[in-house]
């Protein structure tokens, strides 16, 4: 049996035990629905983070803070296959190289289509940005939504949970962390 058959075998399987009928009209469909929504909502696992950011990195002299900020991401925590909903925000100080911009977001869809914790992203997305362009110091902060404390369990729906994961300069220098915190507290102009 080839692998998507056996995928929607397994969802047919959950139906049932939920109770429902995979015959009537509605679901006909739905567990190849579902094995297409998962494969998209997991393709992060076929993805090489390194082999993006390679892609496009330019020398530079500059050394001055790049920050991509509010980039919202939707992942599924490990624990519960429910939805992660956040913003990222992606920071680096360039030692020699910088990286094309959209290659940022793209490292974060990387890890958010995987399961994930969110504390665990937080650390791939600053490693994997430390290892291949070599910056003086990478800063990522996550602020997300957990579905599975809003839809369920401890059911808290205005608690989000913020992580952070600060490499070099980031970390051993006030100054620089400081500015990257007022920069991504600072409000977009309403005008932009
Ligand atoms: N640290 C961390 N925990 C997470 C994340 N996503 C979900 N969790 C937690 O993982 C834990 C799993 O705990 P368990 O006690 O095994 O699961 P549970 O019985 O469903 O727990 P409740 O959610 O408290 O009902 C829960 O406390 C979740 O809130 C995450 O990204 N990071
Ligand atoms: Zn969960």
């Amino acid at each position: 049996m080839n692998k998507e058959k056996e995928f929607e075998e397994a969802v047919t399987k959950v139906l049932e035990l939920l109770g429902e009928d995979p015959q009537r009209e509605g679901l006909l469909k739905t567990p190849a629905r579902v094995a297409k929504a998962l494969k998209f909502l997991t393709e992060g696992y076929q993805q090489d983070p390194e082999e993006i950011l390679n892609q496009a990195l330019f020398s530079t002299s500059n050394d001055e803070m790049v920050l991509v900020r509010d980039i919202e991401f939707y992942s599924m925590c490990e624990h519960h296959m429910l939805p992660i909903i956040g913003r990222a925000h992606v920071a680096y100080i360039p030692d020699g190289k910088v990286v094309g911009l959209s290659k940022i977001p793209r490292i974060v869809n990387v890890y958010a289509r995987r399961l994930q914790i969110q504390e665990q992203m937080t650390e791939q997305i600053a490693d994997a940005i430390l290892s291949t362009i070599k910056p003086k110091g990478v800063a990522v902060v996550v602020h997300a939504r957990h579905m599975c404390m809003e839809m369920r369990g401890v059911q808290k729906i205005n608690s989000t949970t913020v992580s952070s994961a600060l490499r070099g300069l980031f970390k051993s220098d006030e100054r620089t962390r400081n500015e990257f915190y007022n920069l991504i507290n600072t409000p977009t102009p309403s005008n932009f």
